[in-house]
């Protein structure tokens, strides 16, 4: 199949069409209606990118900047007058509308155990910006000795995952917790359990080894574009050498282009060179994470994707007594987030303090906030 093509524009947002699945060398199992796999989302599909020229024309380079500049708001300020005392802004008052739209998930802690009365918690996690505080460098993002105690803690109680948009190989690396399942690529890389009628099923689950040697299901969607995305990555490096601060990382089945440390006034620069990499990718789409611009295959497989699939790896689909809770602080967690609120499931939880809609029912201020969520949640234990 050839996914690469010159009559087209990165794709920005999801489009509807599908075209043959059959091209994406996917079984048709894989699709709807093939119990036992049919809590699975609908078929994994490709679709038709709107034809476009390769210039990124004013209009669309302001939608980019706009999206840019509001991919990573700072956290929010307490704003005190001069006198020390207390005086409200607009912001603050938008910031405590926010609040009681989205509680905090510690202040709320009492109405989520109670709603986890006699369930089985399956816990999801994302990694940057949870676990580990957002940091100039990626590769720097370590996670605390005592966030990783935590999660270790929890791990032990609930089954536990991390679904991070990081290669699975480096969000491992970061986290080296043996008793958790991750998916890397934002869920396009699956290491889950062994469940021997999805390895059946579908054809890009295969049989693995953990890193302890213990067997696996590993399930890679996008197994197809891993020759396109290390062609776009090289692409990318290259025409971005010359940006000071710009740095792009290779996440496996998707590619990071990161402009956290690039001058402001060079992101419509950065902008146009991603653009003018990914026009002769029709099956190539760019979404927007905090300051990073994310290159991905067109499949329709997401972090809630993900999340599905691994309650059906874990054996905890279709049960009424199991309550997913989601930690995640990015845009591509509201995919995660937006499972679990339309299956009426269980909870998302925004990580973050800047104002901003989500599909989370809860928030948590920032990654230490997590750790003291994820220590209330072992007094649920068992
Ligand atoms: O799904 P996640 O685990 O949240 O991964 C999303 C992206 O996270 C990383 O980038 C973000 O964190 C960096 C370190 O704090 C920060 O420098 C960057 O600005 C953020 O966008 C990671 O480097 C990306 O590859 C992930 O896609």
């Amino acid at each position: 199949m050839d996914l690469k093509s010159n009559h087209a524009a990165p794709v920005l947002t999801d489009p509807a069409a599908p075209i043959n699945k059959s091209r994406l060398g996917m079984h048709s199992s894989l699709f709807p209606c093939s119990p036992p796999l049919a809590v699975l989302p609908p078929g994994i599909f490709l679709t038709i990118p709107r034809k476009k020229t390769g210039i990124l024309d004013e209009f669309r380079s302001s939608i980019w900047l706009d999206a840019m500049k509001s991919s990573s708001p700072p956290p929010k300020k307490i704003t005190k007058d001069v006198s020390n005392e207390y005086s409200p802004t607009d912001a603050d008052v938008a910031y405590n509308a926010w609040m009681a739209k989205y509680p905090s998930a510690i202040a709320s802690f009492e109405q989520i155990a109670n709603h986890a009365k006699g369930k089985r918690i399956a816990l999801f996690l994302d990694y940057d910006g949870t676990l580990s505080p957002i940091v100039d460098n990626p590769e720097c993002a370590f996670m605390s000795d005592a966030m990783r105690a935590n999660v270790k803690k929890v791990a032990k109680y609930f089954p536990t995952a991390i679904i991070s948009g990081r290669s699975r190989e480096k969000v491992y690396e970061f986290v080296r917790l043996t008793e958790l399942y991750y998916a890397g690529s934002h869920g396009m890389d699956i290491m889950g359990p062994v469940r021997e009628h999805i390895s059946n099923d579908l054809p890009n689950c295969i049989r693995s080894m953990d890193e302890q040697g213990k067997e696996v299901n590993l399930f890679q969607p996008a197994g197809e574009f891993l020759p396109v995305i290390e062609e776009v990555f090289r692409s990318l490096v290259q025409c971005t050498k010359d940006i000071v601060g710009a740095k792009v990382e290779n996440n496996k089945f998707c590619v990071s282009v990161h402009y956290r440390n690039v001058d402001e006034k060079s992101w419509t620069v950065v902008a146009q060179r991603v653009h003018d990499v990914l026009k002769d990718y029709a099956h190539l789409r760019l979404t927007h994470g905090r300051k990073v611009l994310e290159v991905r295959p067109v499949i329709n497989w997401d972090k809630g994707k993900a999340v599905t699939f691994l309650l059906e790896s874990l054996g905890l689909s279709h049960c009424d007594d199991v309550l997913p809770i989601y930690v995640g602080d990015d845009r591509t967690d509201e995919d995660a987030f937006k499972v679990l609120r339309e299956g009426n499931r269980g909870y998302g939880i925004l990580v973050g303090s800047a104002p901003k809609e989500s599909n989370a029912a809860y928030s948590l201020r920032d990654p230490l906030e997590v750790m003291e969520f994820l220590k209330s949640l072992m007094t649920l234990k068992k």
